[in-house]
């Protein structure tokens, strides 16, 4: 669905990502671990094309990202980017609301309203629609963005697959929604196999528990990438993170 062909983007003469290749196969959760500063958002900014690669190349099935225009890119990709604030006073539906921007004209018609509605039940936001937004806790905050992003990528687009972006999203969850929301996010991707994710996340065992493959970053260049069993191993880590992993614990 994704490939990344020798991607590389320099900043002030210095390099954030270094010839990164890969393919994120179609209906599969890929997920980015790495330390601090390795590139990882800047990785996931290139991918989203809100940062132009200073070298390769980022297809979408098999598209050059740079030849679709950002309104076809919005209504089949969403991102859900780190630290998301708005500056002004809106009700929690009318933020979800705003996912739906890419798929009308003028207003939105019943089915954007239907589909607002689904995804903000699904995330457990239905009962505070009527808040601002600004007064939301970070978790409240969090909870009401992946309805946002959901309710723009809930239906098929036909013809096409959809892409899910995800940079850190389960930072300000407690650890009861941040399996919640990892469990929602697996349930969506079996109705809808046209789906792929693409995240980036901290936390070691959600990554062992729900990832397909892993790429694990490091100085901005490709450590290791594979099969999650593969790749989440201890001397990886270890190499990686600088530190010792001995038991992994499961929350069931
Ligand atoms: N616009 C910029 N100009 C200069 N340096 C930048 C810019 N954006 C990011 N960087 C630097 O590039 C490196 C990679 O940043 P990036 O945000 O991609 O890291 P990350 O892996 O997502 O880190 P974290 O886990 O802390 O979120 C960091 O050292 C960062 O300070």
């Amino acid at each position: 669905m994704i490939t990344l062909e020798n991607l590389s983007f320099e900043k002030s003469g210095k390099q954030l990502v270094q010839d990164v290749s890969a393919n994120f196969e179609k209906g599969k959760m890929h997920l980015i671990l790495g330390p601090n500063g390795a590139g990882k958002s800047t990785l996931i900014k290139l991918i989203s094309g809100e940062l132009k690669p200073s070298n390769g190349t980022v297809l979408m099935d098999e598209k050059n990202l740079h030849h679709i225009s950002i309104k076809e890119q919005a209504k089949i990709r969403a991102v859900l980017s780190q630290n998301i604030e708005l500056s002004f006073p809106l009700d929690v539906s009318q933020v979800v609301l705003m996912g739906r921007f890419p798929h009308y004209e003028g207003s939105p018609n019943s089915l954007d309203m239907r589909i607002c509605e689904e995804s903000m039940k699904l995330f457990r936001v239905d009962e505070m629609r009527d808040r601002n937004y600004l007064t939301l806790s970070g978790g409240e905050k969090q909870r009401v963005q992946f309805a946002r992003v959901f309710a723009q990528i809930w239906q098929p687009v036909q013809g096409k697959s959809r892409l899910l972006l995800l940079d850190e999203p389960l930072t300000f969850l407690d650890v009861f929604y941040q399996y919640d929301l990892m469990d929602k996010i697996r349930e969506f991707m079996v109705e809808n196999p046209d789906l792929t994710v693409l995240g980036v996340v901290h936390d070691l065992n959600i990554a062992a528990k729900y990832s397909d493959t892993i790429m694990l970053l490091k100085n901005s260049k490709v450590f290791a990438k594979g099969a999650s069993d593969d790749v989440l191993n201890e001397k990886n880590i270890y190499e990686v993170f600088g530190v010792v992993v001995e038991n992994k614990f499961e929350i069931k």
